[in-house]
């Protein structure tokens, strides 16, 4: 089984606002809601290419309540630990650019924390854990090394979508895969990475540190997924973003989906460059229709020589 840990799940308030003004009364042209966090669009992203999975965390209030009858509705099971504060809500506002506003989430005390370990008492090293988001105020942030310490005694493959010095604490733990943007992979480095060339320097550093696939998503400038052996480079495909809420959870969604199936490395970086464009121009999650209308336009290449 997959189990996605999302610690700290929100709703996705997505905004529509024409020509917003910073002190004034703005009206919405359109809105909408989505549950959300990085674990529950993986987990939402994999249903929808027929892979199952768990959605674990920590949920709470009227807003927990709408991530789980959402999550419910779409068949998705999950064991979540519930909590006595609102789920966090996520503003994403959508004018000329995206602005967001994401909460720190509700308490988490020392009961909820111990019962939530509990759920990992039962899994094997078939299991594959992927961890994702940000992590709620109230937990430590050495929470993910905890999590991980535990999936290391059972021989569980562990997964990071996760940011800042989350990410920090979580490559020292050699994970199989992780997932930053280009910006997230700068961050690490105290720099800034513009292109593919830069993020391929950065992301070999952190496989020479021990993690197994790093894969680098640069929004509209392509991706790179870097193993112990091989780096690859894709393009995306061009088409008009919609709302890029999730893509970047898409291209994880996407890429394990595709593990999970025995695709070799190659096609699931595909499928998973593929799914996060698919969201990127859809208002909401990529459908496995849309990922299949885009799979021709992408290309995978090996990079070859002294840039290797
Ligand atoms: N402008 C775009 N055109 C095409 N695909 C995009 C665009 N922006 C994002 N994507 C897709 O979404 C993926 C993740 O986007 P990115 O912004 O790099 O990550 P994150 O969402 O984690 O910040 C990209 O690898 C790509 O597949
Ligand atoms: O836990 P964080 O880092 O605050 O991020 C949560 C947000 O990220 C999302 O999971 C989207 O992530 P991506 O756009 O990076 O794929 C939203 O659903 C959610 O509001």
């Amino acid at each position: 089984m997959i189990y996605t840990v999302t610690l700290n799940p929100s709703v996705d308030y997505i905004v529509e606002v024409e020509q917003f003004e910073l002190g004034s009364l703005n009206r919405t042209v359109a809105d909408t809601k989505f549950p959300g966090g990085k674990g529950i669009n993986v987990s939402r992203v994999m249903k929808r290419l027929a892979v199952e999975s768990n959605a674990l965390g920590f949920i709470g209030g009227f807003t927990g309540k709408f991530v789980e009858d959402f999550l419910n509705l779409e068949k998705i099971p999950s064991n979540f630990v519930k909590v006595s504060g609102d789920t966090r809500i996520n503003i994403k506002l959508k004018t000329e650019v995206e602005s967001e506003i994401n909460g720190i989430g509700p308490n988490i005390s020392e009961d909820q924390l111990t019962e939530f370990f509990e759920i990992f008492q039962k899994m094997t090293r078939e299991d594959i854990v992927v961890l994702a988001g940000s992590i709620p105020g109230t937990l430590p942030s050495s929470i993910y090394k905890e999590i991980i310490a535990v999936c290391k005694e059972k021989e569980i493959k562990v997964v990071a979508d996760v940011s800042g010095d989350a990410l920090k604490e979580v490559i020292s733990e050699k994970p199989y895969l992780i997932k930053p943007n280009h910006h997230e992979l700068g961050e690490l480095f105290n720099t800034e990475i513009q292109s593919v060339e830069e993020a391929l320097v950065y992301g070999k550093k952190l496989v020479k540190q021990g993690v197994k696939h790093v894969i680098v998503s640069l929004a509209e400038k392509g991706a790179l997924l870097i193993t112990e052996n091989n780096s690859y480079v894709a393009n995306v495909p061009k088409g008009k973003v919609l709302n890029s809420v999730g893509a970047g959870d898409s291209v994880v969604g996407g890429f394990i989906s595709a593990i999970s199936k025995d695709y070799s490395i190659e096609e699931a970086f595909k499928i998973g460059v593929a799914a996060g464009s698919a969201t990127a121009f859809s208002m909401e999650l990529c459908t496995k229709q849309k990922i299949e209308e885009l799979l021709p336009y992408i290309e995978v290449n090996e990079v070859k020589g002294e840039e290797r």
